[in-house]
């Protein structure tokens, strides 16, 4: 039975994956080249005040391009519902990975914690705040690769990333003091509290601040107090510290976190902040795998496709795309 006529011919749904609020996220295979998608589908009478949080998620989406944050690939809406097409992340949530290992050890912590300060350095400096990182919302790839899912609480503030935003949101045990007392506060900090309680739960194997009570949870937050279990090293604890500073003005920023020594240890250098992909590249090879099968010149074709619509053809093009990084052989399932 086909639930979403939009979607006959383009993609095959399979099994719900995830049931959030608002929005279920089926795995789907996209027909023409055979690749595995996540596809977030939203009824838009069920969003109610949730609705600008789609069109602002969106809208980020389609500027951000980064190894570590999930990549979109097409947008659907009809009279009743979004679609949004994404990056499939076969590796399921870093929070299972660390359950199952009841806490990690510092070397693959660090592993795990550059590539999302990685995808956050890239964030604030384009101007966006993430604003609801948690254990949760950071999936990993087929090779373990982290990928930042959930964009619904991005903010891009319009003073960018120095002025106040007010609104309050997030979950309360990833949350920041100043957003837990409602005060205005700076995207970029509360991204940083939260990836301090990221890297304790990494580390620790559990929550730096947690109650079933929520006043107790954030009496717990506000004070900044957290228990430091003995096998945590001298220069953990101090990254940790640096950033679950109840003042935001004290909490150590990205920029510095980039080249903590923590952070670096082991490594040749400070955590890469750029993309390793064009954002908007021209790639010959899929555009003629694409453009024979279209019945039209490669440049016919790449008019179409550089006004990224992120229709069908978007999907397929940068499908397409991420077979030939993955060394996979740029084709299109042709036969019916
Ligand atoms: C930008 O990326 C976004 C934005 C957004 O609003 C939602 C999501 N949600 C996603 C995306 C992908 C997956 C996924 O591929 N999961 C998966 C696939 C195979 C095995 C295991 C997990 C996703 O999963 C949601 C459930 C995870 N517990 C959510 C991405």
């Amino acid at each position: 039975m086909v639930r979403y006529a939009v979607l006959k011919g383009f993609y095959e749904l399979e099994k719900t994956i995830g049931c959030g609020g608002f929005a279920k996220v089926k795995l789907a295979m996209h027909t023409l080249t055979g690749e595995k998608v996540a596809i977030k589908i939203m009824e838009k009478a069920h969003l109610g005040d949730d609705l600008p949080r789609v069109e602002l998620e969106t809208k980020a989406l389609k500027n951000l391009s980064h190894q570590h944050i999930c990549k979109l690939f097409q947008l659907i809406e009809t009279d009743t519902h979004y679609f949004i097409v994404l990056e499939y992340c076969s590796g399921g949530e870093l929070f299972d990975h660390i359950v199952e290992r009841n806490r990690l050890g510092e070397g693959e912590s660090r592993s795990f914690f550059r590539q999302i300060v990685s995808a956050v350095a890239y964030l604030h400096n384009i101007g966006y705040a993430h604003r609801d990182l948690k254990p949760e919302n950071v999936l990993l790839d087929k090779e373990h690769v982290v990928k930042l899912i959930d964009f619904g609480l991005c903010a891009k503030p319009k003073g960018g990333m120095d002025s106040h935003l007010s609104t309050s949101c997030g979950s309360p045990t990833y949350a920041a003091p100043e957003l837990v007392v409602g005060k205005r506060y700076l995207g970029s900090e509360v991204d940083i509290w939260s990836m301090g309680v990221l890297l304790y739960a990494l580390l620790c194997g559990c929550l730096p601040f947690d109650d079933n009570n929520i006043d107790t949870l954030y009496r717990k937050i506000i004070s900044g107090r957290y228990d430091e279990p003995e096998w945590l090293s001298v220069g953990s604890k101090r990254l940790i510290k640096s950033m679950l500073q109840v003042d935001p003005k004290k909490r150590i920023t990205v920029d510095k976190l980039v080249c903590h020594p923590w952070v670096t240890l082991g490594y040749d250098g400070p955590v890469n902040k750029d993309s390793v992909y064009d954002l908007h590249v021209r790639d010959e090879e899929c555009l003629n795998v694409m453009s024979q099968y279209y019945g039209m010149s490669s440049s016919e074709l790449w008019l179409r496709l550089s006004s990224w619509k992120y229709d069908y053809d978007t999907a397929t093009y940068l499908l397409l795309m991420t077979r030939k990084k993955r060394g996979l052989p740029v084709r299109l399932v042709t036969s019916s």
